[in-house]
This record gives structure tokens, C-alpha cells and sequence, in this order.
């Protein structure tokens, strides 16, 4: 089974931060850095390729959701990027995911690079039933919603999803072993929780097979964020003694 190193979300707001990141997580098993809207919008592929020449893969989350030319076109650009993992948002439908997919494979040839791996959102990890019946008027459960996305994004030709870990054992009896699911929502026990609602400690979505955790705050906002890092990687990373 696939097993990433952790992949640290850079939701700070310069580059300053971003290279106080790279250089306090660069020794030892290094993680996947995750660029996000906030990053991205401000400074365009020119953090990514900052993140880049430091060494570190780079996971662009970008969610993308718009009707599908849009998102080809989009997805084109990324594409030439050289990232390793790319977002977009199930909700858009088959035909959105697969021309954004698409679009990945054009964007990649025409740079001659290997195409990013492309995770579809089902449901956000900020997100909880109760949301998904009062305010998004979904009728079905959020479980059965999150199988139902993943489904979707295999029958597209997609790599995995993003999903809660507390889904990868559901997820994983609809489109079997191999297809990926990367888990935000990744609370030490030691954390708060902040605005996430279905949340694991790393421990635990390593025992639900997680095939990668996505990390923020509990290692960018806190003291040393080093040592949060090494800890947190440990604990997704190591068979348990
Ligand atoms: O696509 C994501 O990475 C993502 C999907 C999701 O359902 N939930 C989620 O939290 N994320 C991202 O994962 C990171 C989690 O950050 P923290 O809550 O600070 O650990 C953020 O960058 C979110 O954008």
C-alpha cells in the first residue's frame, strides 16, 4: 500500500514564512509541502517553484469546480506545473472531472513531464451531516455521499480522493485497494480542533489506511514546528511497536 509522507499545508500569507518552513522541515524524512489558494493567488506558480528548487514535491490544491472548458483549460496549465498532486471538487460532476483530468495530461505532455496524480474532494472535513442536510439540502448521509464521489472519481479516471480518514474504510469497499485516499482533518490529541469537524490523530488514520495525511496548523502554528513535524510523522509513519 501506497503510504506518503506527510504533506504539510503553507496556509501563511508570504514567502519569508514559507522559507522558514522549508528550511526548519528540510532534514530527515521531508514532507510533501501543499500550496493552497492564499499562497497561490498571491505569488502564481512562482512559490511553486520555490517550494520546488528546495527539493520538496509539491501538492497544488487548487479545488477546481466550473464548468468543464474551464476546468481543462485550468487543469492544462497546472499540468506544466511539475506538481505531484493536484484537487478538484467531485460536486462538479463526470464530465468536469474528466475533462479536468484531461486537461492535467495535456498541460503535462506538452511540458514532457508525468502528469500530477488527481484527488477529488468529496466532502470537506469542515463539513459534518448536519451541514450537509440543513445547509447543502443533501438527503443521502455524508458517508453515503463521500462512496458515492469516490465512485464517481474512479468511473473519471481519477487517482484517489480527499476525504476524512473515519471514510477510507467505506471508500475502500466501493473502489477497492489501490485507488487514493489523502486525509486532512488531522488532529495530535494535543490539538484543538479549530474549524474541522471529522478529525483523527495521526495514529489513527494510519490504523484506518490512509494513504497520506494532510497537515496544517498543529505543525505551522505552533512553537516548533520541527518538532511537531517529526512527531506527527512518527506517529502516521511507523508500524505500531
Ligand atoms: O484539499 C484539502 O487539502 C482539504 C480538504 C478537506 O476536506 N479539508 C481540508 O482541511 N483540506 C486542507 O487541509 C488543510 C488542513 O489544515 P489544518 O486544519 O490547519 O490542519 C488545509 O490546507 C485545507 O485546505
Amino acid at each position: 500500500m501506497i503510504r506518503l509522507t506527510p504533506i504539510v499545508a503553507l496556509d501563511v500569507a508570504d514567502l519569508t514564512q514559507v522559507a522558514t518552513l522549508l528550511d526548519q522541515l528540510s532534514v530527515g524524512p521531508r514532507p510533501i509541502f501543499k500550496i493552497g489558494m492564499e499562497l497561490f493567488y498571491h505569488y502564481g506558480p512562482d512559490v511553486v517553484k520555490q517550494v520546488q528548487r528546495a527539493g520538496f514535491d509539491v501538492f497544488l490544491d487548487l479545488k477546481l469546480h466550473d464548468i468543464p472548458n474551464t476546468v481543462e483549460r485550468a487543469m492544462t496549465v497546472i499540468g506544466a506545473l511539475g506538481v505531484k498532486l493536484t484537487t478538484i471538487h467531485a460536486a462538479g460532476g463526470l464530465e468536469m472531472l474528466t475533462a479536468g483530468k484531461r486537461g492535467l495530461k495535456a498541460g503535462a505532455r506538452q511540458a514532457g513531464i508525468e502528469p500530477a496524480k488527481l484527488l477529488a474532494i468529496t466532502q470537506l472535513t469542515s463539513i459534518d451531516d448536519r451541514i450537509l442536510h440543513e445547509q447543502q439540502h443533501i438527503s443521502i448521509s455524508l458517508n453515503e455521499s463521500v462512496q458515492e464521489y469516490a465512485k464517481l472519481s474512479q468511473t473519471a479516471g481519477l487517482a484517489g480522493v480527499v476525504c476524512s480518514a473515519k471514510e477510507v474504510t467505506l471508500i475502500r469497499q466501493v473502489v477497492g485497494p489501490s485507488f487514493l485516499c489523502i486525509t486532512p482533518g488531522i488532529r495530535p490529541f494535543t490539538a484543538q480542533q479549530d474549524d474541522q469537524k471529522r478529525v483523527v490523530t495521526p495514529t489513527k488514520a494510519r490504523q484506518l489506511g490512509s494513504n497520506g495525511i494532510v497537515v496544517g496548523r498543529p505543525i505551522t502554528q505552533v512553537n516548533d514546528p520541527k518538532k511537531a513535524y517529526y512527531q506527527i510523522a512518527a506517529e502516521f509513519t511507523e508500524e505500531q511497536k
